[in-house]
């Protein structure tokens, strides 16, 4: 019998791990709610977590599920990706059955928050992991009596062999937000995306399902509640400016990020919302 849910530490920090007992396995981050990898049952680690990310318990982790909230990227006046990615979250549930091994982590407004943002809230993050898949959802609940909006992501770098090598399905025929290029507004004629520069976009009205396909293997990647797919690769010049990345870093990554960006949710006081990214190694 093995432990499925185990706390442990990683360069440092607790993580929780969990794993099922058809080999599926995950590391999941109390600084930040971050899951940092992933294998599928019978598969290969799926996420890419930088061999010089740093564990300091205050930078945010380069690599895994970032959880960007409440704010995306420099949307608004918070700091990049707001102040999710770099708070401790706790450990309020975890189960685990026969093919499946979930846990739940919450954050909650308190005075470093507020002063960055003015809004009680109640934000869980679920991962559940079992054969083939990775499910993670992102809920947030308005516990103040004034109404407040956000924006967000589940800002996911998946590992990948070769970049270059790789194509993305499903987004062909959509809007997208070049932020790479003046923030200029363009749609994609692709059927499947390739990776050969820098490419930092925000695909609007995505659909459920998106496949990244490489040679011998894919990924399905299916979003719920999150109406934008942001796409991101920093390439050669970028990277060697993130001193957290090795210099060849963006050739074994990609950032497909489940996003609710264009159009911020708003929630009244009492109100909940949700939205899930699920990954299918296949
Ligand atoms: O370096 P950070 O703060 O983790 O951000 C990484 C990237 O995150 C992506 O989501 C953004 O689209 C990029 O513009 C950004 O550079």
């Amino acid at each position: 019998m093995i432990d499925q849910i185990e706390t442990a530490e990683l360069h440092g920090q607790p993580v929780l791990k969990l794993q099922t007992p058809d080999g599926a396995v995950a590391l999941i981050s109390l600084f930040g709610a971050q899951v940092l990898s992933w294998t599928p049952a019978g598969g290969e680690e799926r996420l890419y977590l930088s061999p010089q990310a740093i564990f300091d318990g205050s930078t945010p982790i380069r690599g895994g599920t970032p959880v960007c909230f409440p704010q995306f990227a420099g949307e608004g006046p918070l700091p990049k990706h707001g102040f999710a990615r770099n708070r401790a979250w706790r450990v309020v549930s975890s189960r685990a059955g026969k093919d499946y091994a979930v846990a739940t982590l919450r954050l909650e407004d308190d005075a470093a928050t507020r002063a960055l943002w003015p809004h009680a809230f109640a934000a869980e993050m679920s991962v559940s992991i079992g054969g083939d898949r990775l499910d993670m959802e992102l809920a947030v609940e308005n516990t103040g009596d004034t109404a407040f909006s956000f924006t967000a992501a589940l800002h996911t770098y998946l590992k990948v062999r070769e970049v270059e090598s790789l194509r993305i399905e499903g987004l062909r025929g959509l809007e997208y937000r070049d932020s790479a290029d003046g923030d200029t507004f363009k749609k994609e004629t692709g059927v499947g995306v390739m990776i050969d520069d820098e490419v930092d976009r925000i695909y609007h009205g995505a659909p459920q399902t998106i496949l990244v396909r490489e040679d011998h293997r894919a990924l399905g990647i299916h979003n719920e509640n999150f109406p934008d797919v942001v796409v991101w690769n920093p390439w050669e010049h970028k990277c060697a400016q993130l001193a957290d990345m090795p210099a060849d870093g963006f050739r074994r990554m990609l950032c497909v990020e489940a996003a609710a960006v264009k159009t911020p949710i708003e929630l009244a006081p009492g109100a909940d919302w949700w939205g899930r990214q699920t990954l299918v190694a296949m």
